[in-house]
């Protein structure tokens, strides 16, 4: 039998694997089987999830584990910043570690144990780079620009302004009215550059913000390889360097900012020295479930037989929810 743990970063869900626990680690065209199955909204584990949270031991000097990130629909991504924090908090109990790094795909990334974002509510601060700015990074191609900075793109929504930034994982950024956030301008573009385009061969994680106020924003993403999702660290992190580099009378480097989301709400801070930018995302990280499940019905893409009990942690993340302003009109769910 293997333990799998099902967690979330302001709602965005996850099953953690660690595969230094397995007789026989899954290859990767198993993740891929497995990560469509497991993560069904309707026919998935514990009402589905966002991914899956592969552990793997480290590849690169330095690290305590590497972290890789299998999407809804199997293809993996670079990074995943509400992933990280709960594969953070998984390390830091394993390896009664307070802060370490975890090697992810481009880089080995810094994470820290933070006090408490709520009574009962586990919170971590993770890195967030590298970040780059040209099209190559992201990839785009056939926009007519090397880089997006706050630049109107009439080929994606005539009158809408857009930045693009690797962090290292792609996105895609716009600062856009209540109503345009609330519509459905947001789910049509991001299926559009999801599937066959011209601009994004590789898709890209859309995210529109509402400036609320001062270093203070509310993100919605539409994330590549998931659709929409309760809330997408990478994408908030890449949103408030968006929003310090595009409205610095409005967003400061170096202090922390609030970024609301669907699903909660987290901090961040954008720090930049000479062309060196990074950002810092705290937030929760909650363990919602343990599942116990047999080895070999994982590597059939299989959980038919899986045994799951609650932690009991969600309680008290939901009422540090219900005690946010901005968060409960745009509830999305899984
Ligand atoms: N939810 C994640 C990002 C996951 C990866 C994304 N879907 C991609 O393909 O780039 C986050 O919290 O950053």
């Amino acid at each position: 039998m293997t333990e799998l743990l099902k967690v979330h970063g302001s709602q965005n869900q996850f099953f953690i694997l660690d595969q230094t626990t397995l007789e026989q680690p899954l290859t990767d065209a198993e993740l891929q089987a497995l990560a469509p199955r497991i993560t069904d909204p309707r026919t998935g584990l514990l009402g589905g999830a966002d991914g899956i949270l592969v552990v793997n031991q480290p590849t690169k000097p330095g690290a305590l584990a590497q972290m890789r990130v299998i999407n809804a629909d199997g293809s993996e991504a670079s990074m995943c910043g509400n992933g990280l924090r709960t594969v953070a908090r998984y390390l830091a109990e394993k390896f009664d570690q307070d802060e370490f790094q975890v090697d992810t795909r481009d880089a080995n990334l810094l994470v820290r144990r933070q006090p408490d974002f709520a009574p009962g509510v586990p919170a971590f601060a993770v890195e967030i780079s590298p970040v780059r700015f040209n099209k190559e990074a992201l990839p785009f191609d056939n926009l007519g620009h090397e880089r997006l900075l706050d630049t109107l793109v009439p080929e994606f929504i005539p009158g809408l302004r857009f930045t693009s930034i690797a962090v290292p994982n792609p996105h895609l950024i716009s600062f856009v009215s209540a109503t345009e956030l609330s519509d459905n301008v947001l789910g049509v573009l991001g299926e559009r550059l999801n599937g066959q385009n011209p601009y994004f061969p590789d898709g890209v994680n859309v995210n529109f913000a509402q400036i609320l106020n001062e270093n203070e924003l509310f993100v919605r993403t539409f994330e590549r390889g998931v659709g929409f999702t309760n809330a997408c660290g990478t994408g908030m992190s890449a949103t408030s360097l968006a929003f310090a580099l595009t409205h610095p009378e409005l967003a400061h480097f170096d202090v922390p900012m609030t970024i609301y989301n669907p699903g909660g709400m987290v901090k961040t801070i954008v720090h930049h020295q000479a062309d060196h930018y990074w950002i810092e995302l705290v937030g929760n990280a909650t363990f919602t479930h343990h599942v116990t499940v047999a080895e070999t019905e994982l590597h059939q893409a299989s959980f038919a037989d899986a045994q799951t009990s609650a932690t009991g942690e969600e309680t008290a993340y939901e009422k540090f929810v219900a005690d946010l302003p901005h968060v409960n009109d745009l509830q999305i769910g899984k």
